[in-house]
């Protein structure tokens, strides 16, 4: 596995509100959604961290209160978009760092976060889309490229177990080529349509063309589709395997506690946004 490497807890000048990572101690981590496809996958990446302890793996029904009874520093929260909020806000008032990969994170939550975190110094929460380095990788890529580009289209394809659609990843990155397009003063991707079959042409997020396909075998996947006259480009990403969101998932454990506030997307603790 990748070892992305961050300053650890002890060096890192962190906040620690709440939490007792002085010294050599490890990082007490809790998880809700321990049980699902993701979940166990970030609970056998923290028990194999030696510097990560694994103090509450939660699922569904079990009480929140359990993650401040295990004296957490950083919850993981793996679970589903209705959910994922109030386990957050729930962190976020005692005091614990979060580190969410759950999607359902739209600008009207995001703000809501904000002012939450506004009143709680110290308190850090990564919300990433997607923790494949790969992937935050193609969104960067295809958010540089947006303005060069007459066409953009996205492809996501994944699981059919996903139950949201579009994807976190696809509307994260229409939202950032939107935005780069906007700032460039590009013109709306041309689309001769008038008529066909409902939904033919994907939905529109932010004024981008977003296509789900869901389809057994696969894991998680994207193309960002960019076209001009005589040349397209395509920016493809693929998660073969869970393991690859790991890495990430650790990082953002580790990172978190030393960055107050929210921070959207793993981007920052790549020192992507320094690139
Ligand atoms: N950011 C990233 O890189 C990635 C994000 N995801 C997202 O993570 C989320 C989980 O994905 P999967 O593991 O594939 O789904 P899953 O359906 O396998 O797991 C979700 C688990 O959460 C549990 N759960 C639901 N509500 C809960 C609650 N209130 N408290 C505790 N547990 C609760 C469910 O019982 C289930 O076990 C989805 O939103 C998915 O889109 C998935 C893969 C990568
Ligand atoms: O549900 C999934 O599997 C995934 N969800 C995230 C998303 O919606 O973007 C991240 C990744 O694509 C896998």
């Amino acid at each position: 596995m990748p070892d992305f490497s961050v300053p650890t807890p002890d060096t890192a000048g962190s906040d620690t509100a709440g939490s007792d990572t002085a010294g050599s101690s490890p990082l007490r981590v809790a998880v809700t959604g321990a049980g699902g496809r993701m979940g166990a996958a970030a609970v056998d990446a923290i028990d194999g961290a030696p510097d990560l302890e694994l103090v509450a793996a939660l699922g569904r029904g079990d009480a929140l209160e359990e993650i401040v009874r295990a004296r957490a520093d950083v919850l993981v929260d793996l679970t589903v978009p209705d959910s994922t909020e109030e386990i957050v806000h729930f962190a976020v008032r005692n005091g614990i760092h979060a580190v969410v990969g759950t999607t359902g994170w739209d600008e009207s939550r995001l703000a809501a976060l904000r002012d939450a975190l506004a009143g709680a110094p110290g308190i850090g929460v990564l919300i990433a889309p997607n923790f494949a380095v790969g992937s935050v990788l193609a969104t960067a890529f295809a958010a540089k490229a947006a303005r060069f580009f007459e066409s953009v289209e996205i492809i996501e394809l994944h699981h059919p177990d996903k139950v949201d659609a579009p994807s976190g990843t696809a509307a994260r990155t229409a939202a950032l080529v939107a935005e780069a397009r906007r700032a460039a003063g590009t013109a709306p991707s041309p689309d001769a349509t008038h008529t066909g079959a409902p939904g033919a042409r994907g939905a529109d997020v932010d004024g981008v063309r977003v296509h789900s396909v869901r389809l057994r075998g696969l894991v998680a996947h994207q193309e960002v589709l960019f076209g001009s006259a005589g040349e397209t480009l395509t920016i493809r990403h693929d998660s073969l395997d869970r393991a690859s969101f790991m890495p990430g998932v650790l990082l953002g454990i580790r990172s978190v506690p030393a960055a107050p506030g929210l921070t959207h997307g793993l981007d920052a603790f790549l020192g992507l946004d320094k690139a």
